[in-house]
């Protein structure tokens, strides 16, 4: 479907907003007026360039307090409008928004906010313009797209019509269904954006924390279902007020707008039935959500601290690459590479995840056409070439079917795995995300991997605190936890990130590490006491955990036991077990894992 998107989303003056939009495939933009104020180009300059970027001009926005206002007040409204419909001739774009009004209005009645729309109209047709109506969801009388509608269709005018922005219906609760009583050819436009949940006043909501499609918890696919089976012909714009992507690169920005659209078309496609038209929204093609992960990679110059720790885990050694200085560490179907290839001066990092997808090929062109930027490694014959892409937190995502890439790696005295490993995969990863790259992650992942957003929490660190949002599959073969670095880290990379694994027994895992020698995360005593106190557990048992540095947690269905290894570089490892069908990640513990580390930081830094 055509695709548009308002300035106003992007960071930069307008000719770079520009080059951006068209760089990212947009067809068209929404010129948010403020832009174009205080750009020093002439608007015939403006038109002339979205003309060579092969941008099309769809909307002039916003116009305010245009109705309900008194009949004095009107002139003053009528003088302004026509300045305004003049710069849109010079612009050539032939729609302007005009938003309810939130200032000026004092008449609050149908009739008499249409007529001045209808006044609007007859003034704006010599101009070749059309007004696109849009109920802010806090005007002083019009709040709703209901109203809008009514008072638009009231006007009685060809050129006023109805401009129809999600934030404002959903945000409000209201029922989208609605749209379809509105004739397709009465939209004269469509905005999108999406929204976390949040409760707060609504114009600060909309004017900080929209979000593009994907990225919250708007059903957008639903609502955009809604106003294609009215008949809206007109492109998906979206306009997006949000105060990281206005600071943040402006062509990464538009190029994370883009892939929302794609998404959300795709989801359009899926869910919807009236929506099999030429031109209409088209699907991506069809992957199901990875079954498991296929490796974890730690990328480090010297990763031997690393290996110490997986060996003292009861990871098997599985040999080296054959052409490159990688090594193969295994136990169970937990798989994790050590990649000293091109790392110099790399502390050990989480650099790359690996998932084990049915159909390697749909996979990597579904990422393909959702423009995951490729990343290129080489490989050689006889090595199985495995697709991969960068997440925007740097991680790098493969993609494969079978692990036939194993058979790459080499070992003289074979090494025997244990008959019973006591780890049975991998259970979550974590990655830390950079505050800016943190929505888009959301999406990428979501996107490319047909992933679910679940549970979102805040932790308290010593550094600040840490927000965590976990992206999963349904069947949580997958799960990401994709947690929010505190400013305090200038380089979010050394953020420790983690690799879960899952046990059969924790407390076996955690003695037999033990008597391997492995330097285990220390949990406080105060803890303990707590533990006791809020769940009656048998006092042996809280005094076993206590001794290994056992962490536990309980939900609805079962509990969890897990302990952490110390780190190593910004790497460190989990052993977890679930019990009963526990759902959780042991959040409650996760402050007092985070408060564990950064003293153990500041014992290492005062040597
Ligand atoms: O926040 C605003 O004022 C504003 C302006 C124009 C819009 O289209 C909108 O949805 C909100
Ligand atoms: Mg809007």
């Amino acid at each position: 479907m055509r695709t548009s998107i308002a300035t106003v989303c992007l960071s930069g003056t307008l000719t770079q907003k520009l080059h951006a939009c068209a760089e990212a495939g947009f067809d068209g933009v929404e010129i948010f007026e403020p832009d174009l104020v205080a750009a020093p180009e002439s608007p015939e300059e403006i038109a002339a360039l979205a003309g060579r970027l092969g941008l099309s001009l769809d909307l002039y926005q916003p116009f305010r307090d245009a109705e309900g206002v008194s009949v004095e007040a009107f002139d003053a409204v009528l003088r302004r409008a026509r300045a305004k419909f003049r710069l849109m001739a010079r612009l050539g774009i032939d729609t302007m928004l005009v938003c309810s009004n939130v200032a000026t209005a004092t008449v609050d009645d149908d009739e008499h906010s249409a007529a001045q729309l209808r006044r609007l109209g007859e003034e704006a047709a010599p101009y070749g313009v059309r007004l696109a109506f849009e109920a802010l969801a806090w005007g002083r009388y019009v709040d709703d797209y209901r109203r809008a509608w009514r008072i638009a269709e009231l006007a009685g005018h060809p050129g006023v019509g109805v401009c129809l922005d999600s934030f404002h219906i959903l945000s409000r609760g209201h029922d989208p269904s609605a749209i379809e009583a509105i004739p397709g050819e009465k939209i004269f436009f469509l905005q999108l954006a999406d929204a976390p949940a949040l409760t707060m006043d609504v114009l600060s909501w909309s004017r900080h924390h929209r979000l593009f499609p994907g990225e919250g918890a708007f059903d957008l696919a639903r609502f955009v279902g809604h106003v294609l089976a009215a008949g809206y012909g007109g492109p998906l714009s979206l306009e997006v007020f949000n105060d990281t992507f206005r600071q943040t690169d402006v062509l990464r920005t538009a190029q994370q707008a883009k892939r929302s659209l794609r998404w959300l078309e795709d989801q359009v496609a899926r869910s919807g039935g009236a929506v099999s038209l030429p031109g209409g929204p088209e699907r991506l093609p069809d992957v199901d959500p990875p079954r498991g992960f296929d490796f974890v990679e730690v990328k480090a110059e010297d990763a031997g601290e690393v290996d110490t720790l997986l060996r003292q885990l009861g990871f098997t050694f599985r040999g080296r690459h054959r052409s490159k200085p990688v090594r193969l560490w295994a136990h169970g179907p937990a798989r994790v590479v050590c990649n000293e290839n091109l790392a110099r001066e790399w502390p050990p990092t989480l650099a790359a995840v690996g998932f084990e997808v049915a159909d390697p090929k749909a996979a990597t062109q579904r990422a393909g056409e959702l423009k995951a930027p490729p990343v290129f490694r080489r490989t050689y014959a006889g090595e199985q070439p495995l697709p991969a892409f960068r997440a925007p937190d740097g991680t790098e995502v493969f993609l494969a079917g079978e692990p036939e890439w194993v058979a790459e790696f080499e070992s003289d005295g074979a090494e025997v795995p244990p008959e019973d490993p006591v780890l049975t995969g991998i259970d979550h990863v974590n990655l830390a995300q950079p505050w800016q790259a943190f929505d888009e992650a959301v999406l990428f992942y979501g996107s490319v991997l047909g992933l679910r957003s679940a549970g979102s929490q805040d932790v308290a660190a010593p550094t600040g605190l840490v927000r965590s949002q976990v992206i999963r599959s349904a069947d949580g073969a997958v799960r990401l936890a994709l947690n929010v670095a505190p400013p305090a880290y200038d380089d979010p990379r050394g953020f420790p990130q983690h690799v879960a694994f899952a046990s059969s027994d924790v407390m076996l895992a955690a003695r037999a590490a033990r008597a391997r020698g492995l330097r285990w995360l220390p949990i406080p005593g105060n803890y303990y006491d707590d533990l006791a106190a809020r769940f009656d557990l048998p006092a042996s048992l809280v005094e076993e955990m206590r001794e290994l540095g056992v962490l536990y947690d309980r939900d609805e269905n079962g509990d969890f036991l897990h302990f952490y290894t110390e780190t190593a570089g910004s790497v460190f490892f989990e052993v977890t077990q679930r019990r009963g069908g526990y759902d959780g990640y042991g959040a409650p513990n996760a402050a007092v894992r985070l408060a564990a580390q950064h003293q153990r930081d500041q014992r290492l830094s005062r040597r």
